[in-house]
């Protein structure tokens, strides 16, 4: 049997994420998620599993190091990769949305400033309604920027909305849906095709969606 390499992030989905590979009948024994130990080894199903952190997923994927990923597809839609997008695996779910303070009338600015961490999503979705933007690229703590008058409004992930209320900001406009995603290298697709077809199979059977 040919051996598949697992690309995954260490972060809030791990553990949907290895959920998802046990029901698939993918076992790491030893994975513990408070513990610091990057790769796993399935050698009983020749499987490997790596964890690099979320944004990298598609390039290990992109590049060949890993034949398949587990990833947002917000990391997708800002960064695309020449992979295969093949299933929607439903965890990791929430939205990127354009918050701000209530009232704020986003057409209304000759020119509105932008905090995000997705700073290509953002200029694709304000080019389209025709609206100028000047963009702030920031890596965390998103909400902050409006409060302290570094930006109109922000793009950012909201799931529970406990950041944005915590904060006194409110959703003004929905961009998209977000949930994590199987995505697979295309040579490993072409080269190891019974043996991906049969993961993927797999982890759709253990997701209950029919195929
Ligand atoms: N509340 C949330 N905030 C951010 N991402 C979320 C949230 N809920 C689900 N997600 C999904 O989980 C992924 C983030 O996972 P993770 O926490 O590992 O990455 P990260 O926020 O970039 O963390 P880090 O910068 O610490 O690596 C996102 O790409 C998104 O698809
Ligand atoms: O709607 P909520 O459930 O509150 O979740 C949304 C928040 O979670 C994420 O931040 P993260 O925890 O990754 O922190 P950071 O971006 O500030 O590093 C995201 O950027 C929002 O700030």
């Amino acid at each position: 049997m040919e051996r598949i390499t697992i690309a995954m992030a260490k972060g809030r989905t791990a553990n949907d994420a290895i959920t998802l590979l046990e029901n698939a009948d993918i076992l790491f024994s030893d994975f513990n998620e408070k513990g610091r130990k990057l790769i796993f080894v399935d050698d009983e199903r020749q499987v490997n599993l790596i964890f690099v952190k979320a944004v990298d997923v598609p390039t290990y994927v992109e590049n060949g190091a890993a034949d398949i990923g587990v990833v947002g597809k917000d990391v997708m839609l800002e960064s695309p990769k020449d992979v295969y997008e093949l299933v929607d695996l439903g965890i990791g779910k929430c939205k990127m949305s354009v918050a701000g303070f209530s009232g704020t009338e986003i057409s209304r600015l000759p020119q509105l400033t932008v905090a995000s961490k997705y700073p290509n999503v953002t200029q694709s979705f304000f080019d389209e309604k025709g609206i100028r933007t000047k963009i702030i690229k920031l890596n965390g703590s998103i909400e902050l920027a409006p409060l302290i008058g570094m930006a109109d409004v922000i793009v950012d992930i909201v799931e529970t909305g406990t950041t944005l209320k915590e904060n006194g900001l409110v959703i003004l406009e929905d961009i998209t849906d977000i949930s994590a995603r199987l995505i697979v290298n295309k040579a490993s697709y072409a080269i190891k095709t019974e043996r991906i077809q049969q993961f993927v199979e797999n982890v759709k059977r253990g997701l209950g969606v029919c195929t």
